[in-house]
């Protein structure tokens, strides 16, 4: 199973790799203003959830705000540790 460490690891080779077809180099490219809506967007799908649906989907939408945290990190240059002190 990925972890969030794991997922991060992934994402940072995908930036600086940047494979054709990838969606995360897309997405930075697109800029830390399309990507903060996203996050919006997400957020408000995980309220939703919670609210209205399962917990299976529940999950499924954290998981995907936690997706586009880490596109915005990566945009942002910033690393796990710089979020992780602030824990
Ligand atoms: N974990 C994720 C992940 N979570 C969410 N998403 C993206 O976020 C979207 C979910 O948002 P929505 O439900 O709003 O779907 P949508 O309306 O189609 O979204 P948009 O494409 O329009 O923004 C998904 O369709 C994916 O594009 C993710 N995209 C990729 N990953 C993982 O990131 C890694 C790298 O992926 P690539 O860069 O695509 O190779 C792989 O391990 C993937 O599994």
């Amino acid at each position: 199973m990925k972890t969030f460490d794991a997922l991060f690891a992934e994402l940072s080779e995908k930036a600086e790799t940047r494979p054709e077809g990838s969606d995360t180099v897309a997405r930075l490219d697109a800029g830390v203003h399309s990507i903060g809506k996203k996050i919006v967007e997400e957020a408000a799908e995980v309220w939703m959830a919670a609210e209205h649906e399962g917990d299976e989907a529940c999950a499924e939408e954290i998981s995907q705000l936690l997706y586009h945290l880490q596109v915005l990190m990566l945009a942002k240059g910033l690393s796990l540790q710089d979020v992780y002190r602030h824990l």
